[in-house]
């Protein structure tokens, strides 16, 4: 029988929080290394990355990497006034950050270290699950999927990469007319073009 989107969410949610710490070390040093390997991330980018929640793979390896290469980095914020939309705010390592209602932690709202969608030239997502076409499930919030609609009907120079665990794979998933497919997906062993 056909999983529903709440089953399939329970099920790989469970999968990467059953990681030991040690896994997930392991597994956040051989991100970066995959990252570095296929060469993914230019010098002068601008890239948004996010901090880890509920076992996700933790990207804060390549956030250091980026920050030694003078490469900028930039978080996704809950939006203040848009409800439903994130905005991607710059960090470094002076960033004043505060929780959001989710208890992920986030830059405090400021206007002037906006970074607009047109300016982010790689946007790593964290997913519940993905396929091989490059589809990918979230949270269920929708957050990402409403951000970066531009992203489906615009010239935008904008890639867009998942990161995920092994465990995090599906079959296929049912797509919905909203989502935005990823351009490739990146796990500890092996990045898989969409
Ligand atoms: N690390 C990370 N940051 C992110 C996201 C994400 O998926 N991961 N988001 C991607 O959209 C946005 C936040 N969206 C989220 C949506 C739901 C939950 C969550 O934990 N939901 C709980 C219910 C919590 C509650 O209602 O208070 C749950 O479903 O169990 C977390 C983040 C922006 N930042
Ligand atoms: N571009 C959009 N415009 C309006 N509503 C949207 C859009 N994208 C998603 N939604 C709404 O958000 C809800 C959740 O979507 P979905 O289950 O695909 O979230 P998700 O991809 O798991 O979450 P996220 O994008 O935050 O990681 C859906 O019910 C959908 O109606």
């Amino acid at each position: 029988m056909n999983q529903t989107p709440a089953q399939l969410r329970q099920h790989f949610r469970q999968q990467r929080r059953q990681l030991s710490a040690d896994e997930q070390t392991i597994a956040s040093v051989s991100l970066l290394k995959q990252i570095q390997t296929h060469q993914l991330i230019d010098n002068d980018a601008m890239v948004a990355l996010y901090l880890a929640n509920d076992g996700e793979i933790d990207p804060i390896n390549v956030i250091h990497y980026c920050w030694q290469h003078n490469i900028r980095v930039c978080l996704p914020v809950l939006h203040p006034v848009c409800q439903g939309h994130l905005s991607f705010q710059s960090y470094t390592p002076d960033t004043s950050m505060a929780n959001n209602r989710f208890g992920i932690a986030e830059p405090t709202w400021d206007c002037r270290d906006v970074v607009p969608l047109s300016d982010i030239d790689y946007i790593f997502t964290p997913l519940v699950a993905f396929d091989k076409s490059g589809n990918r499930l979230g949270m269920g919030g929708g957050f990402y999927d409403r951000t970066l609609a531009p992203l489906k009907s615009r010239q935008f120079k904008t890639k867009l990469y998942g990161l995920a665990h092994e465990c995090q794979q599906s079959e296929q998933l049912a797509t919905q007319p909203w989502d935005v497919p990823l351009h490739a997906i990146i796990t500890p062993s092996q990045l898989i073009r969409a």
